[in-house]
């Protein structure tokens, strides 16, 4: 097994844990997050009839004919929306990915939006993503403390802070719903279901269904990541790689398609949140550490996290379905 498995069970955000505890924790974490870039985490305290729940409203998307998923097709301001089979490409070097997604920003939850919800394909898949992203937003935000005590850093809550606007506007995370349909027809030399990328964030969570199919990049080849029940994946994305100096590890990964028929055939889903610093969060103003001198002046050339992400955006183009 390469990946560790940590257990959650003292740090789940309804629990009050000892200092010793959370440092126990915290260095299994951060020292899987710093070598793999991904970890399982075990009782995270999400119960699995939620997720489950959340899948299964999607999956009332995804089911639905294709003229009736054009209606909500993504928009390209908001990135809140449905994204078709062979659309996209996570790496543009690649053939587009074969899978569909269904993605609902951060921004969605802001009382100052309207977005599209698609009551009419899935009554329940506003309330229950709502209150699926409140869970996901309450587990990173404890992650993230986790991950600042084993950094050692100063201020153990520094990185919530630059967390601070999760679930509402002005900070560019949020979930997707991705739903890998059966293998049909012909593909394109290379075709993967979701081409090899890292995350652009802070952290994601991910929950993948019983099919397996995840690989992640070790010692520059892919290996497949069993599915290990009742855990989550966590990995490290860019921003947090790029502000931590390289300390945590952005890992590249990919749902390749596989060759035994079975799982050709099969659907394969997953649901990512993703974790991103707050859209004005300096990443280039380095963490303070333990034991670090007085404050260092703001950087001259912030680079913010909206910044910082926008340019990783512009080499994905979703286009029309
Ligand atoms: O479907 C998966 O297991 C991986 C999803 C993923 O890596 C992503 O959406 O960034
Ligand atoms: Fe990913």
């Amino acid at each position: 097994r390469m990946l560790p498995i940590v257990d959650f069970k003292q740090c789940r955000p309804s629990v009050e844990a000892s200092d010793k505890e959370i440092n126990e924790t915290a260095k299994l974490l951060v020292d899987a997050l710093s070598t793999v870039g991904f970890a399982y985490l075990k009782n995270c305290g999400i119960k699995k009839e939620t997720v489950e729940e959340a899948r299964n409203t999607a999956d009332e998307i995804f089911n639905a004919p294709t003229d009736k998923k054009k209606d909500y097709v993504v928009d390209r301001e908001t990135n809140f929306g449905y994204i078709g089979l062979n659309i996209e490409k996570v790496n543009p070097a690649k053939p587009y990915d074969y899978k569909e997604a269904f993605n609902v920003p951060n921004s969605a939850l802001d009382p100052s939006t309207e977005p599209k919800w698609p009551h009419e394909l899935s009554p329940n898949f506003a309330s229950l993503t709502k209150s699926f992203m409140e869970d996901c937003k309450r587990l990173s935000l404890r992650i993230l403390e986790v991950i600042a005590v084993g950094l050692q850093l100063k201020d153990r809550h520094a990185l919530e802070k630059a967390h601070d606007c999760m679930g509402r506007k002005n900070n560019m995370g949020g979930v997707r719903y991705l739903y890998y349909p059966p293998i049909k027809g012909e593909l394109e030399l290379n075709q993967e279901r979701l081409g090899e990328h890292s995350d652009y964030g802070s952290i994601t969570l991910l929950f993948v269904d019983d099919n397996g199919g995840l690989q992640i990049e070790t010692e520059g080849t892919y290996k497949d990541v069993p599915v290990i029940e009742d855990t989550i994946l966590i990995n490290i994305g860019d921003a947090l790689e790029f502000w931590t100096k390289g300390k945590l590890r952005s890992t590249k990964h990919r749902v390749n398609i596989p060759d035994d028929e079975v799982k050709r055939n099969s659907i394969r889903r997953s649901i990512g949140y993703f974790v991103f610093p707050d859209d004005d969060v300096v990443i280039n103003q380095p963490l303070q550490f333990k034991g670090d001198a007085d404050v260092p002046d703001p950087v001259k050339d912030p680079i913010t996290a909206l910044k910082y992400i926008q340019q990783k955006l512009l080499v994905i183009h979703p286009m029309e379905i």
